[in-house]
């Protein structure tokens, strides 16, 4: 097995790397300050290896493992999702594992100021259109903000707006703002419905509409109102 060391984001406290392997798939090599190791592969966001302090491994993995896409190699800790096995209607233990996932760039690695952080990693898998053709589970189109003090909840239910955007300056940066008081950011929570991921493009003639409906509701009564899941804030 040959590994070529291939981007080293290395922040001395993060014990980060990630490296390509024969296939060019990068994996995330995680060190913990005491000596712990973690190897993921971005092929299904897989742990491939995770030995303890002592360099132990603690994970199994088969002498005859393949390690090729698009399946998933034998051993580790693969991510079933979004079906176990053959219970559903899509491929053998859902298409997670099959996929090639990304590093959350808008994670990045805790570092590791103190003596508690360990090291980590965010990955990300946006399913492909065609995913969620079999699979139709993407952007929800209800949301429900939950204010648990006044007990009531706010229903966002939208149309044609794929993506959902959640935003508060939080305190720093709401005392740079000079139309935002310094502790409104305890009172407001800005929730998008939008287009913003991809872009929407319109040929002469076309129409496209983005719909936005507001209601608020009792926090008691929520379920009932919320005729599909959705994303709960
Ligand atoms: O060969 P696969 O698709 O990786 O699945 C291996 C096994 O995975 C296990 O989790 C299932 O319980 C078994 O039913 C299955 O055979």
């Amino acid at each position: 097995m040959s590994m070529g060391h291939y981007t080293n984001l290395t922040d001395p406290r993060t014990e980060l790397e990630v490296v390509r392997d024969w296939n060019g798939i990068d994996q995330v090599v995680l060190r913990s300050p005491r000596g712990a190791y973690a190897r993921v592969s971005l092929h299904g966001g897989q742990v491939l290896s995770w030995r303890n302090d002592r360099g132990e491994e603690l994970l199994f993995t088969s002498s005859k493992a393949i390690f090729k896409p698009p399946k998933a190699m034998r051993g580790g800790i693969p991510i079933c999702f979004p079906q176990f096995g053959n219970s559903g209607t899509l491929e053998q233990h859902g298409f997670a594992r099959n996929r090639i996932w990304a590093l959350d760039e808008e994670h990045p690695p805790l570092n590791q100021n103190d003596n508690n952080s360990k090291a980590s990693v965010d990955l990300i898998l946006k399913p492909s259109e065609d995913d969620l053709k079999c699979w139709p589970h993407g952007s929800p189109n209800v949301i429900a903000v939950l204010d648990h003090e006044k007990k009531r909840t706010f229903v966002i239910r939208k149309e044609g707006l794929p993506d959902v955007v959640v935003w508060n300056p939080w305190e720093k940066k709401s005392k740079n703002i000079v139309d935002f008081g310094d502790e409104e950011y305890k009172q407001m929570l800005c929730v998008d419905a939008a287009a913003a991921e991809r872009q929407i493009t319109l040929k002469p003639g076309e129409e496209w509409t983005g719909k936005l409906e507001l209601s608020e509701v009792p926090s008691t009564n929520c379920s009932g109102h919320l005729d599909q899941p959705g994303i709960i804030i």
